[in-house]
């Protein structure tokens, strides 16, 4: 905990007495919410269940918004300004949200509202009007222990201001990811407060703070643009459920409880069933895979043979193929499948129409819409245009190879045809058990088909770097009119078919005009453990740079090696040494190397908990055995790294695996070998 005011300084008692006013003053807010009586409106039509609906649920969040966090403090800073700067109010408190006495005076201002940001962005240099910052102190349980002053004029210097944020990074971890609101850095506060528009993409190395930044980001938008971005909402796609557990309470805590936090896989509603070998995997997410697509859909239109003859009474009316062939080709260029098949029919009905009219008729809409429903219309389109369904191509292209290679073009090689084909194909297309990447070509399938509606007002993308094209796509179609906030580091990227640069990412998002920035402080990771992570980044990204260390931690690496059968033993030494610290500790191990590991822990009395197994696993055990393919965005106070090779040999982009690994640690890095370590790490 930071150095603080030793208790109880008449300054302090005040302010002591100031938080308690402010908690009470929360709890009228709240309880005048909870008293109000939600306006129901009458009748059982669908409009008026959707307004009761929406207004239950507006009410709800309010309520929600409202209530008083025991553990989470609710002001962490002050600026005394220079007098007439803001009207009535030289010295504001700012806090995670507003709160105000009975009569409307604000006692703690957001930390998200234009008079705030001065506590984030002051400097001797550039006061702005600011003569004082104050940051508090609290315990666990959010007692207000002490605070800091630092004056912005006079002697001082700017130190007191590092030792602060030095201070909350090492402070103890216990279970899930906490905000970061006292200590935004000026480079992230930047980001925090960009406009919605446009899409933001954020390249950053390992704790440069990425997930914090997009999270408080969400909440200054939702601040912002409230009402824009609450008809369409908010979605965080994060890269797996032990991540989103871990990060799903910084928005609350923040005041935001209406935002759905989820994984790519819940995004997109169909089950995968099947997996898919790398390869298979690799190509199915390529970007190419539109295009074969869109052939092998079009490829259901087929030439008209004939023409129609519709009559009516006894007259008859022609519309010869050839007719038929003009409409269809037309049709082709302008419209998506499913439109299109309608509109065939209508043309077709239409043409007969203009043949009644030269006839001396006059045949009105309704009678245009007949000939579209009729026999022999519908027969032409259900032969020349036919319906059908995503899952139909799809398995049609995986399991006729002639139909693939058509459909391919130029664009798969042999190779690649050849890991998209099934070795046996299912029975039928309803049958077929799709993987995680069919899914989304199905998907991908459906807005060729129909276009998808897209409303989405904010997507969130962490470990963005991970995701494919067909991934990236399926997912800027959701928020089509809305932007985006894209967090990851290449460096990072362990899956076979990550797009590789952030202008490929952002336009198969369709998102082309995103401004992409850089964060290179690492925040989380003492100096000494990046420098040895960062012996990989050559082999790994060459073009990224070392991050930028902002703090040494004593003995903060290392690495013991030892014999083969040794390393259980020497393992549980790490955790034990690991666990006479303060906060969280994990064993990160290859995911196959884990049950026998934490056995070994198990036995030698250290109760670890399996992340995976549980998802709030990190909620409660102080030891966690981590696999190593569920590392990513977690970090812990201490971390014991379990014979680095064989996370290395466990996948292809295994070096990438390991640099994630390596870069989890807040304080201390722990390896243990027994192979020589991968790669550079093994030299000088
Ligand atoms: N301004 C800050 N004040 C205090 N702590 C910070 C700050 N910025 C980052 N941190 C801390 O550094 C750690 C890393 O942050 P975060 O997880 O957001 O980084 P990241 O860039 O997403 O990392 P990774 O790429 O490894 O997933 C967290 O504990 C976070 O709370």
């Amino acid at each position: 905990m930071v150095e603080t005011t030793p208790a109880p300084s008449p300054e302090l008692q005040a302010e002591r007495g100031f938080l308690t006013e402010a908690r009470a003053a929360l709890a009228r807010m709240y309880r005048d919410v909870e008293g109000r009586e939600i306006p129901v409106i009458g009748g059982e039509d669908n409009d008026e269940r959707f307004t009761n609906e929406a207004n239950a649920r507006a009410y709800e969040q309010r309520t929600q918004a409202l209530l008083d966090l025991p553990d989470v403090p609710l002001f962490f800073g002050l600026l005394d300004y220079e007098t007439g700067t803001i009207e009535d109010l030289d010295r504001i408190h700012i806090g995670r949200r507003h709160v105000h006495d009975g009569n409307g005076v604000p006692l703690v201002i957001d930390w998200r509202a234009p008079v705030s940001v001065p506590f984030y962005r002051a400097t001797r240099t550039d006061r702005q009007r600011v003569l004082l910052r104050r940051r508090y102190g609290f315990s666990d349980a959010a007692e207000l222990t002490g605070f800091e002053d630092e004056p912005l004029i006079g002697a001082g210097s700017e130190d007191q201001a590092d030792a602060f944020l030095r201070a909350e990074i090492e402070r103890p971890r216990t279970g899930p990811m906490r905000d970061i609101v006292a200590t935004i850095q000026p480079e992230q506060d930047d980001l925090v407060r960009a406009p919605l528009h446009p899409t933001v993409c954020v390249q950053g190395a390992p704790g440069t703070g990425k997930t914090a930044v997009g999270l408080h980001r969400v909440a200054y938008l939702l601040y912002t643009e409230r009402e824009r971005l609450s008809r369409g909402g908010v979605v965080i796609v994060g890269p797996n459920r032990s991540f989103l557990s871990y990060i799903r309470k910084v928005l609350p805590a923040l005041g935001e409880v209406d935002v759905r936090q989820i994984t790519i896989d819940e995004l997109i509603p169909q089950p995968a069933a099947a997996a898919d070998d790398a390869e298979a995997a690799r190509v199915k997410g390529d970007a190419r895979m539109e295009r074969v697509l869109h052939r092998a859909l079009w490829s259901f239109v087929g030439q008209p043979t004939e023409g129609i003859l519709y009559s009516k009474g006894s007259r008859r009316y022609r519309v010869h193929d050839d007719e038929v062939l003009d409409i269809v080709t037309a049709l082709r260029e302008s419209t998506r499948y499913a439109p299109g098949r309608n509109a065939l029919a209508q043309r077709i009905a239409h043409a007969v129409l203009v043949q009644m009219e030269r006839r001396g008729e006059s045949p009105d809409d309704r009678v245009q819409n007949a000939v579209a429903r009729s026999k022999p219309v519908k027969a032409l389109v259900d032969a020349v245009w036919p319906r059908v369904a995503p899952e139909q191509i799809l398995y049609r292209l995986f399991s006729d190879a002639d139909f693939l290679a058509q459909s391919a073009g130029d664009d798969l090689t042999e190779d690649e045809r050849a890991a998209l084909l099934w070795p046996k194909a299912p029975r039928s297309w309803k049958s077929a058990q799709w993987s995680d990447a069919d899914t989304v070509l199905l998907d991908e399938l459906d807005d060729l088909i129909e276009r998808q509606s897209g409303s989405l007002g904010h997507l969130v993308l962490d470990e963005a770097q991970d995701l494919s094209a067909m991934q990236l796509r399926a997912l800027g179609r959701r928020c089509r009119t809305g932007s985006a906030t894209v967090l990851g580091d290449l460096a990072q990227a362990t899956t076979p078919w990550a797009a590789g640069s952030w202008d490929l990412v952002l336009g198969h998002l369709a998102k082309s005009d995103g401004v992409v920035a850089e964060l290179d402080r690492g925040f989380r990771v003492p100096d000494q453990i990046i420098e040895f992570a960062a012996k990989l980044l050559p082999q790994i990204a060459p073009t990224l740079g070392v991050p930028r260390g902002v703090r040494t931690v004593a003995d903060a690496l290392a690495v013991v090696r030892t014999d083969e059968h040794s390393v259980p033993a020497a393992l549980v030494d790490a955790c034990k040494a690991a666990l006479a610290g303060e906060g969280t500790v994990a064993m990160i191990a290859a995911d196959d190397q884990v049950p026998a590991l934490q056995e070994a822990l198990a036995t030698a009395g250290l109760e670890p908990a399996l992340l995976g197994a549980a998802e709030d696993a990190m909620d409660t055990a102080r030891l966690v055995c981590v696999p190593a393919s569920l590392a990513k965005g977690l970090e812990f106070d201490a971390v014991v790294v379990a014979e680095p090779a064989n996370i290395v040999a466990a996948e292809p982009r295994g070096l990438q695996r390991l640099y994630v690994v390596l870069t989890r640690a807040v304080s201390h890095l722990q390896i243990v070998h027994a192979a020589p370590l991968p790669g550079a790490l093994g030299q000088g």
